[in-house]
């Protein structure tokens, strides 16, 4: 289907049927809140995280798109399967191997190829949207940077045991830029001079998010990660590497979509009313057409960004921008509409329609909301930088 080749083919049918089984524990994850470590031994004992750490580093070296098929695979069935294969190849991992040390690379491929999902911390209670308004510090002392500030909304916050901080560098009392500082959670707890705290979130309840606060967190100078171009440039290539994320993000939204969508195809067909399958309304059958036109689109949209990786490099900045806003609001719309053609029973929590529609929620807000997206795409078919603050266009005018 669609140009895949056999590898690729291959790759998507064996997550096919692994992800069987998370479908078989979605719901349970859902009630009971809790992150779904036998799932989690599950996909790494069949190689699905770390599918794009390189073969030098142990990883089988697959593509970010190889990853969108094996992330659409488990999102259809459970999205916070999904998502723990889209932070386990992308995001953090991806920023590592690109840009780290050889010492930096083996920690990340050891930890995600065991089963770790990394966590990226980036947004802050007052740095959301302008996230490079951040006020988390690292503090140079000798081989040493003591990092502290606030982070929340944190996919995997206590969970996780790499961690990738974005945080303004300070180096002889002189601020330097954003750059990257990778801490490792070695024991049960959290490392010294770093605590977490659970939010409860609308959906994908079995992945936990949190507020993560660092009072002075010690990284040592080995675990600083330094993209190239200096630190001016850190946050605009740690932005490349989130890049793959993004994407990563789409295709979650793109298969709970699908799922839903599966559903609502086959309760349409099944479900009579007025002495005739529901599907035979013109209503139903023009809103499963539209699901569908929806969902295609998307999924070429998400294979386009995928694709545009080269080798060893990020998914293209707009093609990532257009296809999350395209896959995040798309999947809002469709998983509404599959509860819709399932009627009471998709309301019911003993149906995993109303879980879809709560997963679906997230994609238009995290990893850059649909309106900074916009945003984003505006800028590159533009060809010139929006400023977003009130005197941005002043500056850059005297500039
Ligand atoms: C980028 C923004 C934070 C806007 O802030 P600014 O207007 O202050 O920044 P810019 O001047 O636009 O950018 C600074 C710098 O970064 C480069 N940049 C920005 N975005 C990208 C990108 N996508 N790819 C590559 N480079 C990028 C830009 O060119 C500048 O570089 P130079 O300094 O010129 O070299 C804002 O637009 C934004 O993106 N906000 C969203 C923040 C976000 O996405 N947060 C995600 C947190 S993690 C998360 O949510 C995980 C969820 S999940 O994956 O499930
Ligand atoms: C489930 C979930 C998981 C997340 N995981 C992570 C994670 O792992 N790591 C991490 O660092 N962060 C994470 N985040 C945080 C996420 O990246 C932020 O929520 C997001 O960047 C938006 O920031 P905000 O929530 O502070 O909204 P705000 O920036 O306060 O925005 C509020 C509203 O204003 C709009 N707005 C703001 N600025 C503009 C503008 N310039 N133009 C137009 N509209 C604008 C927004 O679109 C939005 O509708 C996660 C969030 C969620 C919900």
């Amino acid at each position: 289907m669609h140009g895949l080749t056999e590898a690729e083919a291959r790759l998507r049918d064996r997550a096919r049927e692994v992800a069987q089984e998370a479908a078989a524990q979605a719901a349970a994850t859902d009630r009971s809140e809790q992150y779904p470590w036998p799932m989690v031994r599950r996909m790494t004992e069949a190689g699905f995280l770390g599918l794009t750490v390189p073969k030098e580093w142990g990883g089988p070296g697959l593509s970010y798109f190889d990853a969108v098929l094996v992330i659409e695979e488990f999102s259809k069935a459970c999205a916070v399967s999904g998502r723990i294969a889209v932070e386990a190849n992308m995001g953090a991992v991806g920023a590592i191997m690109a840009y780290g040390t050889d010492a930096q690379k083996k920690v990340a491929a050891d930890l995600v190829l065991r089963g770790d999902k990394p966590a990226i911390l980036i947004t802050e209670p007052e740095a959301g949207s302008a996230a490079t308004e951040m006020r988390t510090r690292a503090v140079r002392h000798g081989d040493s940077w003591v990092i502290d500030g606030d982070k929340t909304w944190i996919t995997g916050g206590g969970i996780s045991r790499l961690h990738l901080i974005f945080a303004r560098a300070v180096e002889d009392g002189e601020e330097k830029g954003i750059g990257g500082f990778i801490v490792v959670r070695d024991g049960e707890g959290m490392p010294p001079g770093m605590e977490a705290k659970r939010i409860p979130s609308m959906g994908l309840r079995g992945m936990p998010e949190a507020d993560v606060t660092m009072r002075g967190l010690m990284v040592p100078d080995s675990m600083v990660l330094r993209p190239p171009g200096g630190w001016a440039r850190g946050f605009g290539r740690l932005m490349d590497a989130y890049n793959g994320q993004r994407v990563g993000a789409a295709t979650v939204a793109l298969g709970l979509a699908a799922g839903a969508y599966d559903h609502a195809l086959a309760r349409a067909q099944d479900r009579r009313q007025f002495g005739r399958p529901i599907a035979e309304f013109q209503g139903l059958a023009w809103m499963l057409a539209d699901m569908s036109i929806d969902i295609e689109a998307s999924r070429a949209l998400v294979w386009r960004a995928a694709r545009s990786a080269g080798p060893n490099g990020f998914p293209d900045r707009l093609a990532a921008a257009q296809a999350k806003v395209m896959a995040a609001d798309m999947a809002i719309r469709v998983t509404n509409q599959a509860l819709q053609v399932w009627g009471a029973a998709g309301y019911s929590r003993d149906n995993p329609m109303e879980r879809y529609v709560r997963d679906a929620r997230m994609f238009a807000i995290a990893g850059g909301t649909a309106q900074v997206l916009r945003t984003q795409v505006a800028e590159q078919i533009l060809g010139r930088k929006l400023p977003q603050t009130r005197d941005g266009f002043l500056r850059a005018a005297a500039e």
